[in-house]
């Protein structure tokens, strides 16, 4: 497809194999074969690393998803360091929503704050459709870092519609989700009307994105463990099928991830991902097991195990990349992102470990 190859056909003049589509990253999203394990951490663009911190010290967040050569370098400098196979786009699942005329902002060690929690029938119209000029400054980023990549895939994501929904009526994080939960079962019409805008603003956001050129998106339900199997098929699985299925035809991998999902497994399959994944409460052969043999995993080394003396850090890297195993494709990661307390030196031994780990055994 057109996206395919987009940095390295345009430095070439020509198409040619290789690019970021044959990446190791690419390649075990889509189940074939690879060099070694591919590895990347969610939130490795963040508070962990120095050179971020320095960097955004006198920018806000939400300001510094608004400027494109920012948001290069950002997105660049894990990679730099660390050396993942992939880059995941710096931004916030609330842009969009920002985007889409809702009042918020992104306050510091909270996370999103709504100014004007959505309660009402009119709350959930005020959410209008976005298009690529509402948000040019990701086209912009994306197209950037596509050429700076080269052969390194880039991950473009968002926010899935009970996410984001959580964040809108709870007007910001919630450790209950109540509110949310009390408007999904007491006015399941008005729920649906609001996941289903939220779906299309994702879907838009998202399609942005692969137009600019990533190599594989990221579709964030983090907080859709707090439901059960039964409501999450019946109140949010059709709304983020809407947003997996309408990105279906661009050919790039989907990625469906959500912490504290370990029942959920099977159904955010179904949802229609290529990958799915999984946080560190589910080994990964079990994970497996539930989702299926036609589906990649992603994940799932506990982010505090970080925190841990190398020797602990050093075992569980071993148990999980032989767990993923089991699996038909498998890209490391994290089972939730990366804690800014980590020592980023951690993270570069990881990713050195996972490739010398998982190359000793290849073929
Ligand atoms: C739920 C969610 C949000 N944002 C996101 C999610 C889904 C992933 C997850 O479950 O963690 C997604 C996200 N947010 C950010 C990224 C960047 C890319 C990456 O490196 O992964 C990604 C992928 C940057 C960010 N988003 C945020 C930061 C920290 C803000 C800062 O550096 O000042 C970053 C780097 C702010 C944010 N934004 C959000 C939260 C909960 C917070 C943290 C609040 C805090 O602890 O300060 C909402």
């Amino acid at each position: 497809m057109s996206t395919e190859n987009a940095g390295a056909a345009a430095r070439d003049g020509e198409s040619r194999r290789g690019g970021p589509a044959d990446s190791p990253f690419v390649r075990a999203c889509r189940r074939e074969p690879t060099p070694h394990t591919p590895v990347w951490f969610m939130r490795q663009a963040g508070r962990s690393l120095p050179e971020y911190r320095e960097i955004r010290a006198n920018v806000g967040m939400l300001d510094s998803c608004r400027r494109p050569e920012l948001v290069a370098e950002i997105t660049l400098q894990p990679v730099r360091r660390h050396g993942v196979d992939a880059a995941i786009l710096f931004s916030d699942i609330v842009v969009p929503v920002a985007a889409a005329g809702v009042d918020l902002d992104i306050v510091p060690g909270t996370g999103p704050v709504v100014a004007q929690p959505v309660r009402t029938a009119e709350d959930v119209q005020r959410i209008r459709p976005i298009t690529r000029d509402d948000v040019s400054y990701v086209d912009e980023a994306v197209r950037l870092l596509v050429t700076e990549l080269g052969d390194t895939p880039l991950i473009g994501f968002a926010g899935a519609p009970f996410t984001l929904a959580s964040y809108l009526v709870e007007g910001g994080p919630s450790r209950t989700h109540a509110k949310t939960k009390a408007l999904m079962y007491g006015q399941p019409e008005l729920w649906h009307a609001l996941c289903a805008r939220l779906a299309e603003v994702t879907l838009s956001f998202l399609t942005v994105q692969i137009e600019a050129g990533v190599s594989a998106v990221q579709l964030f339900d983090s907080w859709a463990g707090a439901l059960s199997e039964a409501d999450y098929r019946r109140y949010v699985l059709p709304h983020s099928a809407y947003v997996l299925a309408g990105l279906a035809h661009a050919g790039v991998p989907r990625i469906h991830f959500g912490v504290g999902t370990g029942e959920l497994l099977t159904a955010m399959g179904e949802a229609g991902a290529d990958v799915v994944g999984v946080d560190w409460r589910t080994p990964l052969d079990v994970a497996t097991r539930r989702i299926g043999p036609d589906k990649a995993v992603q994940g799932n080394l506990d982010p505090t195990v970080l925190l841990a003396p190398w020797s602990v850090v050093e075992t569980e890297v071993r148990r999980i990349v032989e767990q993923g195993r089991a699996a038909p494709g498998h890209v490391f990661n994290l089972g939730h992102g990366v804690l800014p307390e980590t020592d980023p030196d951690v993270l570069t031994r990881v990713v050195a470990l996972v490739h010398e780990v998982s190359a000793r055994h290849a073929g």
